[in-house]
């Protein structure tokens, strides 16, 4: 079953086309890569999955519902509500805050407290104790256990990415939605990244979106890959096939692939 369905979105800035009449799905459970060269509108087709940007026509629909572009679309403050998540290009931690407690900071969105009660404290302390427990398991998880009374500040850039995944899953994520992970990661910090990308998908029953310029990430993790260039589809398949299709190679060289 397809968890996430875009249908035919395009989006226009003025008149520039970043997105035209693209549609592709995600079957759940599965990793999905979006690549295409610069300006082909992967930054784009993520930020109207994300509600950030609404796109100029068409729909997505989201774990059986409207998503946008339908009858009862979600509301962008409500999209973590529904299960998607996201991790930006650029690292988004606060430096001054220990590893643990920037993880608990992704649960804000399923607090379930009211103003009042939380004014008067009530039921705080539990609450806190219950998150505080939820994200060591998760840095546990993610072989993070042993810095998270550290400070972010002065960690190794590989080890902040996988504090910005452990924050991600601190909200019960099911469409985890990652932008470039790979960026500025050394090889040896790219092979961690592919395992525990794998491990969560698996352990935490994951769906994943995945933009990255890192070929070598995409095609070994993803079960599928869609293409664009120039805001249109191009290709999708298998990481195989899509590898060998000439309009990608094209797309990528510059050259018809001869
Ligand atoms: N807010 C905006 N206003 C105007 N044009 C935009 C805006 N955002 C994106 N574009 C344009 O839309 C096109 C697609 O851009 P987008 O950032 O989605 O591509 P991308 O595939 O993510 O590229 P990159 O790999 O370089 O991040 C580009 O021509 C870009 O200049």
């Amino acid at each position: 079953m397809a968890l996430l369905e875009v249908n035919d979105i395009s989006v226009r800035f003025g008149g520039i086309v970043a997105l035209s009449d693209v549609t592709f799905d995600i079957e759940e459970g599965s990793i999905c890569g979006l690549i295409g060269p610069n300006g082909a509108g992967k930054t784009t087709m993520f930020n109207v999955i994300s509600r950030i940007y609404d796109p100029t026509t068409g729909s997505i629909r989201f774990n059986g519902g409207d998503l946008v572009g339908g009858s009862s679309d979600v509301a962008p403050h409500l999209i973590s509500q529904v299960g998607i998540f996201r991790t930006f290009q650029n690292l988004a931690l606060w430096d001054r805050m220990s590893v643990i407690e920037n993880v608990m900071a992704g649960a804000h969105v399923r607090s379930k407290g009211n103003f009042f009660s939380s004014m008067l404290n009530i039921g705080r302390k539990k609450e806190e104790a219950e998150l505080a427990s939820q994200a060591f398991t998760i840095l546990a998880d993610l072989d993070l256990a042993g810095v998270a009374f550290q400070q972010c500040a002065g960690l190794p850039y590989g080890t902040l990415k996988r504090i910005e995944l452990a924050r991600a899953l601190m909200g019960n994520p099911k469409l985890l939605m990652l932008d470039e992970p790979a960026t500025g990661l050394t090889h040896s910090e790219v092979d961690e990244l592919s395992l525990v990308i794998q491990k969560i998908r698996t352990d935490y029953d994951l769906t994943i979106l995945l933009v990255e310029h890192h070929m070598g990430l995409v095609m070994s993790i993803s079960e599928k890959v869609v293409v664009l260039d120039f805001g249109k589809k191009i290709a999708q398949g298998l990481p195989s096939e899509v590898q060998e299709n000439p309009a990608v190679i094209e797309a990528y060289l510059g050259a018809p692939a001869s």
